[in-house]
Parts: structure tokens; sequence; C-alpha cells
């Protein structure tokens, strides 16, 4: 059968394996990093493809020409030393619980600190967004039934996810529990959704606790806490494009999820949601005031603008991949001559790109490149230093 066994850990013996896999590949297909002979259906010529790495249990759903390229990475790139967030805590931080009028959620169960690693966890299912308009609902949904079948565990993990629960006879089982727990991630600049397992059981909230990392070097989506989260607290992530006011991510959330949110911000007074939506529309029009008063060479102003920004996007709990916020200071604080707060940013920017671990080739370049402006930042303040030295002797 295509379906596999699951795999004693931490890999099979090379019997369950050969069972377990198309014996054609071991023999002469280059194949790796797939352990199953592709599972296609015919668009116009262009095929899609189901590819799965059985060891790593995870399927991907696209066409042979991304198979062979960006997501050749795969044979190598999932292996530990390859994502190594360092701040991660050795007990899992969390349990899934059920939570009024949400279904399940995860609660902390220790208190974590803002900037820890919550979980980090491999793609089980990722799947391109668009496919041509000759593709039938059918072959998507049987395109998705076999990605889901080669999973280590045979698809165990997956089904016993939340399902939007619309009537039975109009939904496919699958596609019902892939649109309810995915999540939208990029991928060698292709749109796909990302299923991860534990990650789909954390619940939205307009003011999220924790935000989402998707690493397209390990296939993996990190949580990270934004905030301090005391034992007992729901820890939430935000579903929704992080600017949105009130009304519009009610919508959003409503259309796209189909659901009606019932976080704390939705279920907060009109007038809470009225400062959010105040603070939220400050927000942007400040982001673009850094940028302006930094080209009109204003930077001490820029940087109490930037500075304010920051206020409100920590108090929104908007806080995302905050390295790259904290370039655009690192570089004004170095332009205005405060190397000490030039170097605190920079160094905050290089700790949250180094923290997702290994980023692609693009994060390896922006690392070099922080690297050698930290050297820079050094050695302007070792002059400062010996230039205050020699004041003091004088
Ligand atoms: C990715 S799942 C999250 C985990 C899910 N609650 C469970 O039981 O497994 C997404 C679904 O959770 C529920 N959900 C998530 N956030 C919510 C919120 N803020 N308000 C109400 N329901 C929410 C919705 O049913 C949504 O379709």
């Amino acid at each position: 059968s295509e379906i596999c066994t699951p795999y004693p850990p931490p890999y099979p013996t090379s019997q369950n394996l050969t069972t377990c896999l198309d014996s054609l590949i071991s023999s002469s297909t280059p194949l790796t990093p797939w352990t199953h002979l592709p599972h296609c259906i015919y668009a116009d010529q262009s095929p899609h493809c189901v590819y799965t790495n059985a060891f790593h249990s995870i399927s991907i759903i696209t066409t042979p020409d991304e198979a062979s390229t960006s997501l050749n990475l795969l044979s190598h790139s999932i292996n530990p030393p390859f994502f190594a967030p360092k701040k991660i805590y050795p007990i899992k931080p969390y349990k899934v619980v059920s939570i009024p009028g949400k279904g399940k959620g995860a609660v902390a169960t220790r208190r974590i600190q803002k900037g820890m690693a919550i979980l980090v966890d491999t793609a089980s299912i990722l799947a391109q967004a668009e496919y041509p308009a000759d593709v039938t609902r059918e072959e998507v949904q049987d395109l998705m039934g076999a990605a889901v079948g080669r999973l280590r565990d045979g698809g165990e993990g997956v089904r016993a996810l939340s399902r939007k629960g619309r009537s039975e006879e109009e939904d496919d089982e699958l596609e019902d529990i892939l649109l309810n727990n995915s999540f939208a991630v990029v991928l060698g600049g292709k749109n796909y959704m990302g299923l991860f397992v534990d990650v789909a059981r954390f619940n939205h909230d307009c003011r999220p606790n924790a935000f989402i990392h998707f690493s397209e070097t390990t296939f993996a989506m990190t949580i990270w806490a934004a905030k301090d989260i005391e034992e007992g607290e729901e820890i939430t992530i935000t579903y929704s494009a992080a600017g949105m006011l009130t009304e519009e991510r009610q919508q959003t959330l409503e259309k796209v999820w189909g659901f009606k949110c019932k976080c704390s911000l939705c279920t907060a007074s009109p007038s809470i949601q009225a400062k959010s939506d105040s603070n939220r529309k400050e927000i942007r029009h400040l982001q673009d005031q850094v940028g302006q008063l930094a080209q009109k060479g204003k930077y001490h102003e820029a940087l109490k603008s930037a500075e304010r920004m920051f206020e409100l996007i920590e108090t929104e709990g908007l806080t995302d991949q905050m390295g790259d916020m904290y370039e655009v200071p690192a570089r004004l604080y170095y332009l205005v001559g405060n190397l000490e707060k030039a170097l605190e940013y920079t160094l905050k920017v290089q700790n949250e790109l180094q923290g997702y671990g290994v980023p692609g080739k693009f994060g390896m370049e922006k690392l070099r490149m922080l690297d050698g402006f930290i050297k820079k930042i050094e050695r302007g303040l070792k002059r400062k230093r010996k230039a205050k030295e020699g004041r003091g002797k004088k």
C-alpha cells in the first residue's frame, strides 16, 4: 500500500522502510529527499503532485519544477543543527485545553518570558495556494488525501484537528480541516497553505501575546512570546493583518476563517476598542512619519516617532519579527552619534535573526552585514572611550 504505517523512532529499520515506501524509488529514481513516488494530477500539461518525506512526516503539494528547485532544500534542511532557536524551554510550556467559545486552545503551564520560543513545529502539509483553472475541486481533494495519508502517522494527527463543522454532505472532511487550521506561508516566492499540527491549536486574538514566524530553511513555524505570559494565561497569535481596525478585522476573520471573534479585544467595551483603533491609526501614521523625517535628515525627530511607535506596537500586541523593526532606529542612532543605543538596537536585530535559526540565504547575508555594522560601531565606541580618557588625563 502507498500509506506508511508509523515508523518506530528514531528512523525505520531498512526492513520497515522497504515495505513502506514505493519499491521503485529505492532502486532507480534520484528522488532525495522524497520517500514516495509523486502522486500527481495533470492540469493542461502542468502536473501538480504530492511529494512526501515520511521520515520528517511532511507532504508538499506543488509542481515538479518547484519540487526540484526551491524545495530541494528538504534533504538537508530539517536536520537539528539547522534549526536551533536558542531561547526555547526544555519542556513544553503549555497545554491544550477547552476554551469557552473557541473550541480548544493553548494555555501556559509556566511563566513564559517575552522573547522565548514557545514551540517549533515543522509543517505536516505545505500545499500550493493556487491551481490552474482546469483543476477540479475533487482533484485537489485527491491530492490532499494522498498528502495526509502518507504522513508518518497515516494522517491521524491531522484528522484529529478541529473542523468548521458545516453541513456534512457539502464538505470534504480533510478540506474542512485544512481550511480551518492552515496558515498562509511563502516558499520560494510562492504562496502556500501550511498545516502545522501543534500550531493549529493556538487561537486568534486581536491583541495577541505571541507571534508566529515561518522559516523557509526549516519548513518550521515558531511561536514566540511577544510579552511575558503568566501561568494559566491563554497563548494567542494573530490570524489577521496586524494593522486592521476592529470592524475590518472582525469582518475579515468571519469571511476568511469563518468564525465570530470572541477574543479579549472583540469582547471588550466599545471605549477600549475605540482606544485600540486610535492607537492603530497612530501606528500607521508614525510608520510613514519615521521614513519621511529620516529622508529629510531630521534624525532626532524620526527617532522620537519611532520610539513612540514601538510603545504603541507593544501595547497593541502587534510585535512581529522585531528584528526588522529595530533596524531603522539602529541606523538613526548611529547617524546622530548615539553609538551605545545604535549598538543596543543592532544587537536586538542580530539576536532576533539568530533566534529564528539559520534564516536562509537572505538572512545569512543580513547577519554578515550586521556583523560588519556591529564591528564598525564598536570601533567608534573605542575611539570615543579613548578620546574621553585623553580629556581626563589633561
Ligand atoms: C486554527 S484553529 C484554533 C484551534 C481550535 N480552537 C481548536 O479547537 O483546535 C481555528 C479555529 O479556532 C476557533 N477560534 C480561534 N480563535 C478564535 C477566536 N478569537 N474567537 C472564536 N473562535 C476562535 C475558530 O473556530 C477557528 O476556526
